[in-house]
């Protein structure tokens, strides 16, 4: 039985760079007294899982996606996350899909169109993108999923207007102007936003969408077997040389940056603060501009609860999150995603902060 489109379980997909503010965002939606139940996909790109620690708890069930970046996993886990959501008794809202940084959001989207169940229950209700104010500029020029991310908006934020002048803030989002005249776009500081503003926008325009990529609609499975490979992803997997075609088709332009790495450690020894604190402000300062992106859950000696840390590039923010729960192992988690990222000066950098 086909659904009409008001039935169909809205689906808004959250996109934007590393460190931008889509969980925050996320967490913003999950928070508010809105009454309904969503669904949360998480895809991380990372060895360890930590986003899915960083939702806010609630009625919400995460699931998480993290072997590989979405693009890669798209056509396999994506559906199979969702088609798993669509049998459950229940059922649900709405569906937030939380991209990874590095992900092109196109084959995301194109999820929605290509998958006879999918599109049958679901609708692409708008692609959402958070834009980091401070550095967005800086990625447009050497990030191509950046780029794609703004392109492919229905609604921006642009967030952290606090680290930014009045001057650079226009200056930003005349760039974004530039690439997405269409989007509502609105200045946001962490994410704080009416979630009017966000959800149930019935925004995903697929006219424009297939200005921009005029191959959108086209099924390729016969191009591809199991494992889809974005052009332009920031994964580890080699992508086939059969791709070549997905430039030709990409409006955007798409360079492949391979460099870009995840490094992640772990490690069940107490931590010290006083050790950490000056050891990853330290290596921010250094490494700062090659590392985009840091996390972790930290358990630190005689502390009871939870540490949560951020970092993107050199600036750091950290707090307090909930006590360990009695049986929840105390280990602390780390990630660093950058480029070239000395992982053994890293992990003993890390593991020399044991309490
Ligand atoms: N100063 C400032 N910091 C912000 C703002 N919004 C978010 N942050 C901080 O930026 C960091 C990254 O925010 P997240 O919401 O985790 O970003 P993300 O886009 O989910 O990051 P990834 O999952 O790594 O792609 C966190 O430390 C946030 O507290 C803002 O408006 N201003």
């Amino acid at each position: 039985m086909a659904e009409t489109q008001a039935e169909k379980i809205p689906v808004t997909v959250l996109t934007g760079y590393l460190g931008a503010g889509k969980t925050t965002l996320l967490n913003r939606i999950l928070s508010q007294p809105h009454g309904k139940k969503f669904a949360v996909i998480v895809n991380e790109f990372g060895e360890i899982g930590i986003d899915n620690d960083l939702v806010v708890g609630a009625d919400e069930e995460v699931f998480e996606m993290n072997n590989g970046c979405i693009c890669c996993t798209v056509r396999g886990d994506l559906i199979r996350v969702i088609d798993g959501l669509l049998r459950r008794k229940g059922g649900f809202d709405g569906i937030i899909v939380e991209t990874t940084g590095l992900a092109d959001p196109a084959p995301v989207a194109q999820t929605f169109f290509v998958d006879e169940e999918v599109q049958a229950k679901t609708r692409l209700d708008a692609v959402v993108t958070v834009a980091d104010a401070k550095w967005l500029s800086d990625r447009l020029k050497d990030a191509p999923e950046a780029k794609n991310q703004v392109a492919f908006a229905d609604v921006i934020l642009l967030n952290k207007t606090d680290l930014v002048t009045g001057a650079e803030l226009d200056q930003v989002e005349a760039r974004i102007r530039g690439i997405n005249p269409y989007a509502k776009l609105y200045r946001t500081t962490k994410s704080e936003i009416d979630i009017a503003k966000v959800l149930n926008q019935g925004a995903f325009d697929l006219d424009r969408i297939l200005e921009l990529e005029p191959a959108f609609l086209e099924d390729d499975d016969h191009h591809h077997h199991d494992h889809e490979h974005g052009p332009d992803c920031g994964c580890d997997h080699d992508h086939g040389h059969d791709h070549a075609h997905d430039h030709h088709h990409h409006g955007l332009k798409a360079v492949h940056d391979d460099e870009v790495q995840s490094v992640a450690f772990s490690t069940e020894k107490e931590l010290n603060p006083d050790k950490f604190f000056p050891w990853v402000q330290n290596l921010v300062a250094t490494e700062g501009p090659n590392i985009l992106r840091s996390k972790g859950i930290l358990s630190f000696a005689n502390d009871p609860d939870r540490f949560v840390f951020q970092g993107v590039h050199m600036i750091l923010d950290g707090d307090h999150q909930r006590p360990w729960k009695a049986d929840e192992k105390r280990v602390s988690r780390i990630v660093f995603i950058g480029r070239k990222l000395d992982r053994k000066a890293l992990e003993d950098g890390f593991l020399s902060c044991a309490a």
